[in-house]
């Protein structure tokens, strides 16, 4: 393989990174959860990050998000160190993440989601100002809804929505606050089979149609071949291969790492 878990290298020559991990490690009462990891990502690149169970890969997003407090290493955001940031700070730069399971409010309309991330994405001092400038938050929340094949559902509570239609509303209220970095932790989790072309090629259209920069954690393989640039390989905590699908797909020690689970 040319490029086993490059140490903070382009993917492109010549473009600056988006985002660098140099050395990023965290530990639990000195027990190592991810270790070393560095890897840098391109403007616009979309790299699914694979491995099995307990391989570190939702730590290593809650490292890049800013949800665990870094052990050891440092984080680039376009060039500046967020390493130290907290969330809410990195969410300003423009990263934003879903999560494995589901983060909606059973009882709230689809519209209501997107309408407080809308208003929550403007910040505690514009908000008030905005939400009351008409017009603003209706235009925005409606082709959030548009983009996101919700419109049909603006009214509908959560509860009622679909697995598929809430991992949708989970984007809805991601792309609402316009990240240019987007994390996927599993959005295929729990979604049902007829419902994976429908989220994969909406996925496909935030980061092709929208240009987004996508990391994205998922164990369908033929969603992540559909859609990625590169696979990131983690296990036991480290990054084990970092390269072209193919690549990766036919590396010994990769399939080693995945023995006696299908790859
Ligand atoms: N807060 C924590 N305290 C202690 N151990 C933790 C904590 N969070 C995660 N771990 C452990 O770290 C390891 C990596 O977990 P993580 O959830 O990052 O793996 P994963 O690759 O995302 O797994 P999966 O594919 O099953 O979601 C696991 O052994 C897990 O039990």
């Amino acid at each position: 393989m040319s490029t086993r878990a490059p140490e903070g290298g382009s993917s492109a020559a010549g473009t600056a990174p988006v985002l660098r991990a140099t050395g990023l490690g965290w530990s639990v009462r000195g027990v190592p959860i991810v270790e070393d990891v560095s890897f840098a990502v391109t403007e616009g690149e979309f790299i699914a990050f694979i491995g099995p169970n307990g391989a570190g890969k939702t730590s290593l997003f809650n490292l890049i998000s800013g949800l665990c407090p870094a052990s050891h290493g440092r984080l680039e955001l376009d060039g500046a160190d967020i390493t130290a940031e907290p969330v809410h700070a990195r969410a300003r730069r423009g990263l934003g993440r879903t999560f494995q399971t589901s983060s909606l409010w059973p009882g709230m309309t689809v519209a209501d989601h997107v309408r407080l991330a809308a208003q929550a994405a403007a910040g505690p001092r514009a908000s008030y100002r905005l939400w009351r400038r008409a017009g603003r938050y209706p235009e925005q929340v409606a082709e959030t809804l548009e983009r996101t094949e919700l419109a049909h559902r603006a009214d509908t509570l959560a509860s009622a929505l679909s697995h598929g239609e809430k991992r949708k509303l989970e984007l809805a209220v991601l792309l609402v606050s316009d990240p240019r970095l987007i994390l996927l932790d599993e959005p295929m989790a729990g979604v049902s089979a007829e419902e994976v072309p429908a989220l994969t090629a909406l996925i496909r259209s935030v980061h092709r149609d929208l240009g987004r920069t996508v990391l994205m954690v998922e164990h369908h393989m033929d969603v992540l071949l559909d859609l990625a640039d590169r696979l990131a390989v983690m296990h036991h905590g480290t990054l084990l291969a970092l390269d072209a699908p193919d690549a990766v797909m036919a590396d010994a020690t990769v399939q080693q790492a995945y023995l006696g689970e299908a790859l």
